[in-house]
């Protein structure tokens, strides 16, 4: 039924070093070989080599571009299928040319975004969460997000998933056994060790869930707004922990007028940040729209950095934002400790507790690396590092991992209080099916091609 063979360039477009073009499919070799002049010819080549030559025009003779033609026989490849990667000089218009003419081939047409890895899904070479950490490979911005999703592509999730399902296939047999002999011994036995193994699984399943929120960050970044009055140091905070100057600063106040986004990594955490406007009353129109924008910044934040010049007393407003944000996730930092202090911590400590107050300089950097420390404290109590890597992050995967608790849950609760046993064999049985979606067991058409749209053309 996957009969067609597909085609697609899977790097970047534009100018670059090489371009890649990937074909897969039963027709893959013999037609790019119809195509390739080289020593050796394409149909007789072995398997994963490496072949140097000319692409070909067969109707005018032409040399379109000088290439490297890798060939991986089937089942040997990604797809599982033959494939035929073709190296092309970089540049839109060698790519194009090479692109162009094998789509003029009778057995090959454009791939869809993700059929690539949708056909290694298919095949049977990987299962669909290794499928979607293949997307969320690419689109990591951070080591560490990179590394989880490189173990899930390696398949760790679905091993962790099938020892699950595996608790619970036994469970189902023992309880198989027992409808077929219904002697009144073998039952009660059979109620513990069904309450046993439910409690198991959940166990397995909590641990997962556990990781998720940590799975989540460590995808997107943790959502964090540098805010405070116009002029305390904000944007020269933000250039400090990016270690480049992508925010302007100047001694005038009411510099940053729209909200500047840097990812960031600190302590192998992720972070978003975002340097908004300094929050004030003001008259200026563009200034307000900042303003607002500050405000709605601090609205969606997992993690607020409210900057405070110590070198001035606090102003009015400051009281404000520091009411307003104490029942927030907040560090209060203390800039400009480089210069003569004049702030009354008194009145910060009114509104924070003491270790959610740093003292730093964002010019001289002195104290960046207590900030640093503080938001590891915050967020994972220093304990990301020693983490385990089998980071569940999709939502997907986290909404079928509570549903299969909760079909657990109504089998432990039957088993406890009587119910006959199939009823508990039903139970298990969804939980098992639900687990088995995760891995793309028994998942829907539909859903398979939904994940793979995400993914971009190519891949
Ligand atoms: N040029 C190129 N680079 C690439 C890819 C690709 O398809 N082409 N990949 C695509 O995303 C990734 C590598 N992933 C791959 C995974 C498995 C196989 C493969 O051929 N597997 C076979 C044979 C294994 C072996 O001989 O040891 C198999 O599993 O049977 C190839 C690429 C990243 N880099
Ligand atoms: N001495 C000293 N000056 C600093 C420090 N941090 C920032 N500044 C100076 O304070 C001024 C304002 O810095 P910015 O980073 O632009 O302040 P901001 O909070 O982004 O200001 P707005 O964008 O106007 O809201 C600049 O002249 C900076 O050089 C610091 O730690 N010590
Ligand atoms: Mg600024």
């Amino acid at each position: 039924m996957l009969s067609d063979t597909i085609a697609a360039i899977s790097t970047a477009v534009g100018e670059s070093g090489i371009a890649v073009i990937r074909v897969s499919g039963p027709e893959a070799i013999a037609e790019v070989g119809r195509l390739f002049r080289s020593k050796t010819a394409l149909p007789e080549a072995g398997s994963h080599t490496v072949h140097y030559g000319f692409i070909i025009d067969p109707q005018t003779g032409e040399k379109l571009e000088e290439v490297l033609v890798s060939l991986f026989r089937a089942p040997r490849s990604f797809t599982t299928e033959d494939v035929v990667e073709i190296s092309t000089h970089g540049g839109i218009i060698s790519v194009k040319r090479v692109m162009d003419l094998l789509l003029q081939q009778r057995d090959i047409r454009l791939a869809e975004p993700g059929e690539f890895t949708k056909r290694a899904f298919l095949n049977g070479r990987i299962d669909l969460s290794q499928a979607e950490a293949v997307i969320d490979l690419i689109r990591s911005k951070s080591d560490r997000a990179f590394s989880v999703a490189l173990k899930q592509v390696e398949g760790e999730l679905s091993r962790r998933i099938n020892v699950l399902r595996h608790t619970l296939v036994e469970t189902l047999a023992h309880i198989e056994v027992n409808i077929d002999y219904p002697e009144h011994d073998v039952e009660s036995m059979t109620t513990e060790f069904i309450k046993t193994k439910c409690a198991e699984v959940t166990e397995g399943i909590n641990g997962l869930l556990k990781t998720a929120n940590q799975g989540k960050i460590l995808r997107e970044g943790i959502t964090t707004a540098i805010v405070g009055r116009p002029n305390v140091g904000k944007s020269s905070l933000l250039n400090a922990l990016a270690r480049e100057n992508k925010a302007i600063v100047t001694d005038i106040p009411g510099t940053t007028r729209d909200v500047i986004e840097e990812y960031v990594t600190i302590n192998n955490i992720p972070l978003k940040l975002l340097d908004t406007a300094g929050i004030r009353e003001t008259m200026d129109v563009v200034e307000q729209i900042g303003v607002e924008r500050s405000k709605a910044a601090v609205l969606e934040a997992d993690l607020i950095l409210l900057v405070l010049n110590s070198a001035e007393p606090l102003h009015e407003d400051e009281l404000k934002l520091m009411e307003q944000l104490s029942s927030r996730p907040t560090l209060v930092l203390l800039n400009k400790i480089d210069l003569p202090q004049q702030l009354d911590r008194a009145k910060v400590s009114h509104y924070f507790p003491e270790n959610a107050v740093v003292e730093l300089s964002a010019k001289t950097q002195e104290g960046l690396d207590h900030l640093e420390e503080a938001i590891s404290q915050l967020f994972f109590g220093g304990k990301l590092e020693s983490g385990d890597l089998t980071y569940v992050s999709n939502v997907r995967h986290i909404a079928l991992l509570k549903k299969a608790k909760q079909s657990l849950a109504e089998a432990y609760e039957a088993a406890d209080s009587g119910i006959p046993i199939d009823i508990m064999q039903i139970d298990v049985g969804l939980a098992w099916e639900q687990l088995g979606e995760v891995i793309g067991d028994s998942a829907p058409d539909a859903l398979i091609d939904q994940i793979f749209s995400q993914f971009c053309l190519g891949k």
